[in-house]
């Protein structure tokens, strides 16, 4: 809030040329008494208060009206005052300094002779107007100073919120020349760099200042680009986005905004990672194979060593890649997955390694970035790494070995920091063999290698995982089963899982489906499992031919042998000595 101090000097200016006018002394007070300016005899006392003289400048304050005193010393109000009855004034004229309807102050003139005092008594009526009209000149000073502070209050404001974002904010006029920036603009540039008035061309390339310019053209262009900038401390990768100001008749400034290029990759990662938050408890599993997997993620996440994880499909690699990114320190950043498989071969190259502006025909404008150089301080997992095409394979081993990527098109490689998981279901040394698969990066990925076992290798498995997926389909599906038939059961254990953990999971959603009441039967199997042969275990279980040569063997071994232990054993199994040599040479046995 401003105060009639604030424009004391003003004031004093005013009293100096009433005075000077008029040949009568001025004195003018504010709210609380303090003479703020004066004239002649009272230009002394300028800063001091009046507190035990100005009783009339009270009342004026008191009451927001004017006062002409024509009888000082005498006049009712000076009844307090000590010069009562020996005041040298002899004519009192007494003003308020009103600001939205209220006395912030007084503005009096004061004779000291009579020539003064009548002087003013004939022209009474003039100066009363004179002094309203000086008193209101006064006010609308301090309204205006009171509009500058609160400009300049709003400024700051203003300044300080720009100042709060971690984003780099600049604004620069239509042909480039810098007008305003944050604290975080200036952190970025080296030295000097930034300031009002230097240019667009000091901070950026060529080429991206003209594209940032010709946003100014259309008020709903936006460019976004990549840029390197040389920081006070080394080169940052960054988001440029710039974007047209409107304002009272158009565009006439554009605004700069910069972002660190890994926050961009933190907030996708931050937005999608949610249904990935794969930790190394979700693998389930009693079997010896996936305790000691389990055990291998733990002590391996923190390391940046490749991991190549071995598998049929379903086992759950995938997985596991997640948990392993999920323990390690890299977790705040992204994991990507790449399938190399689902990606056409001439897509590939472009997603893994991004291109530069122009780099072929139906490049996009201002380049892309490749899915390595985003998962930066991330994680990538190169899933069917097996399926990769030759050449990639050479790129690829050129980033395992410089830790750099060059994007196609580009000149120059940055420096990239990622760990790679990569997965396959392939026999890689084969593929090795017959010249499928590089020899250099086969050694180069297979750091720490992770083999995952098929679920028909690992049935222990079965139990904990049937009872999870029971869990999950009771939630989605609203099922309350908790039972499986022994029928199920046995058909479960029998069965070979070509498609592995991912199969089962199918089967028991498939099943749940079906359930109508709290247990899971035959019946809810799908139509290829109950078709099913009795699968390996069940068919060896009940095989005839081995039966037969298991019996055939273990009575023979009980005789003798030779002639006389191949009789008893024939007349033992009740059948014919020629039958029994006949069976011995088909099984093999003697
Ligand atoms: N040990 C496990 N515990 C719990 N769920 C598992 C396990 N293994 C696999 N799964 C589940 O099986 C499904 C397949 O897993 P995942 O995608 O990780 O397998 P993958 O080996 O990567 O398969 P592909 O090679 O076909 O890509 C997923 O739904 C996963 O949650």
């Amino acid at each position: 809030m401003v105060e009639l101090i604030d424009v004391k000097d003003y004031a004093q200016q005013i009293a100096e040329a009433i005075a000077t006018v008029v040949k009568i002394d001025i004195e003018i007070a504010d709210k609380t008494l303090i003479r703020i300016a004066g004239t002649g005899r009272y230009h002394k006392g300028v800063g001091q208060s009046m507190d035990r003289q100005g009783y009339v400048y009270r009342e004026v304050l008191r009451t927001g009206h004017q006062f002409v005193i024509e009888t000082p010393g005498i006049h009712p109000l000076c009844g307090p005052c000590k010069a009562r009855g020996n005041c040298s004034e002899k004519y009192e004229v007494v003003s308020p300094i009103n600001v939205d309807g209220k006395a912030v102050g007084a503005i009096g003139m004061i004779c000291f002779t009579e020539v003064q005092a009548k002087l003013i008594a004939e022209n009474q009526h003039s100066y009363l107007i004179f002094l309203t009209k000086m008193a209101e000149t006064i006010a609308l000073k301090l309204k205006e100073q009171e509009f500058l502070a609160g400009l300049v209050s709003a400024n700051h404001y203003l300044n300080s919120i720009i100042d709060c974002l971690d984003e780099g904010l600049l604004t620069t006029d239509l042909d480039g020349t810098i007008l305003h920036f944050n604290q975080a603009a200036q952190g970025l540039f080296s030295a000097n760099l930034l300031h009002p008035s230097s240019r667009l061309d000091s901070l950026f390339p060529l080429q991206i200042v003209a594209e940032i310019l010709t946003v100014g053209k259309s008020a709903e262009d936006v460019v976004e680009r990549e840029v390197y900038i040389e920081s006070k401390k080394n080169q940052q990768h960054m988001l440029l986005r710039a974007l047209p100001m409107e304002g009272e008749g158009g565009v006439k400034s554009l605004a700069v905004i910069l972002r660190p290029f890994d926050e961009i990759s933190r907030i996708v990662h931050r937005l999608s990672s949610r249904e990935v938050g794969y930790s190394i408890e979700d693998i389930l599993g009693e079997s010896e194979c996936m305790c000691q997997i389990r055990e291998q993620a733990r002590v391996i996440a923190a390391s940046k060593s490749t991991v190549l994880i071995l598998g049929e499909s379903g086992t759950g690699k995938e997985i596991l890649a997640r948990s392993i990114h999920n323990l390690s320190p890299r977790r705040q950043g992204m994991f990507m997955t790449i399938n190399c498989t689902a990606i056409p071969e001439n897509l590939l190259e472009s997603e893994l390694f991004g291109y530069e502006d122009g780099a072929f025909t139906g490049a996009r404008k201002g380049g892309k970035i490749g899915k390595i150089e985003l998962a930066n301080k991330g994680t990538v997992f190169l899933d069917e790494i097996g399926d990769m095409p030759l050449y990639l394979q050479a790129k690829i081993l050129r980033v395992l070995q410089e830790r750099k990527i060059e994007r196609i098109g580009g000149i120059t490689a940055s420096p990239v920091d990622v760990r790679i998981i990569a997965a396959t279901h392939r026999n890689l040394e084969e593929m090795m063999a017959k010249g499928e698969f590089r020899e250099d990066l086969y050694y180069r990925i297979n750091v720490i290698p992770i083999y995952i076992k098929p679920l028909r290798e690992r049935k222990e498995d079965l139990p904990i995982l049937i009872q999870h997926f029971i869990e999950v389909y009771n939630q989605q599906l609203n099922k309350n089963v908790h039972d499986l038939s022994e029928g199920f059961r046995r058909r479960l254990q029998g069965y070979a899982f070509p498609g592995n953990v991912r199969e089962l999971q199918n089967i028991i959603e498939y099943a749940m489906n079906l359930a109508e009441d709290s247990r899971l039967t035959e019946d809810h199997l799908p139509v290829r499992m109950k078709q099913e042969e009795l699968q390996e275990e069940y068919q060896d279980r009940f095989n005839l031919e081995r039966i037969e040569r298991e019996t055939i063997l273990r009575c023979y071994q009980m005789t003798e042998g030779g002639a006389r232990g191949k009789e008893k054993a024939a007349k033992a199994l009740g059948i014919g000595l020629a039958t029994l040599y006949r069976k011995l040479a088909r099984y093999n046995i003697e």
